[in-house]
């Protein structure tokens, strides 16, 4: 079953405050993703890579072309959705991975967690209890559950937001870096998640730079077109 379908996305990006100088860097991207199948998104430095993902999550509005998610067995195109849709995509459908925690001021690692859970109405000691497994899963030390993570370590704070973005086992899953700066026991960790997931029949598209964790994870690669960048007045 396709889950992603995405058809002819173009993306420039346009630097008003240096002389309106253009930055082509998606170009006629088409990627489908099925359910169950991990795609990893490849490409030198530059070639694009982030943006797709963020695109593909809505952070960024394409100039053409449409992503289509598989939501609740409709097809939504995330270009043309309203704000609402998109809310409603990213609550039940869309997971997102990104290589940094946004750190909310007192609100505990456990509540940072849980968050995405509790949004789609499950029962708040359902939440705590995969909140605390996941937490564990990630060697994230239990001393510090109760604690909000501004403090935390870099990888601490990672793993937090690894355990965030995987509880809610959203059906299509963007991972931007998961693995990044990990050690090979928390790395392992992680691969472990994806491969579950993959297994329960999520949908997964992934930025992965360490040659090994791309080969255990990867279906198959989406190489990114080699556009070479113009910049143009
Ligand atoms: N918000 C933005 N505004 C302007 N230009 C941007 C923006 N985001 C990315 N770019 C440019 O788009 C190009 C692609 O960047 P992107 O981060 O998507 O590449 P990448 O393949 O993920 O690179 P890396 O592997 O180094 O992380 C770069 O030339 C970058 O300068």
């Amino acid at each position: 079953m396709t889950m992603l379908n995405v058809e002819g996305l173009c993306k420039t990006f346009v630097l008003h405050n240096q002389q309106g100088a253009r930055l082509p860097v998606l170009n006629q991207v088409s990627l489908q993703v099925n359910a169950g199948e991990c795609v990893v998104l490849h490409g030198h430095s530059g070639s694009g890579k982030s943006t797709l993902l963020r695109t593909l999550y809505g952070n960024y509005l394409p100039d053409s072309g449409s992503i289509n998610v598989n939501h609740h067995g409709e097809q939504i195109d995330l270009v043309t959705a309203s704000a609402r849709q998109i809310l409603a995509l990213r609550r039940d459908t869309l997971g997102w991975v990104s290589q940094f925690l946004r750190v909310i001021p007192r609100i505990s690692a456990l509540e940072v967690v849980m968050q995405p859970l509790l949004e789609r109405g499950e029962a708040r000691d359902v939440c705590e209890d995969k909140a605390r497994e996941l937490l564990a899963r990630l060697n994230v030390p239990q001393r510090l559950w109760s604690l909000a993570p501004a403090t935390f370590s870099g990888g601490e704070q990672q793993r937090v937001n690894i355990a965030r973005g995987f509880i809610a086992r959203s059906p299509v899953l963007l991972l931007d870096e998961p693995t990044a700066s990990l050690d090979n026991k928390n790395c392992a960790a992680v691969v472990a998640l994806i491969e579950e997931a993959r297994s329960r029949g999520a949908a997964i598209v992934g930025i992965f730079h360490d040659r090994e964790v791309r080969e255990r994870v990867a279906n198959r690669l989406h190489i990114m077109n080699p556009l070479v960048a113009e910049t143009e007045a």
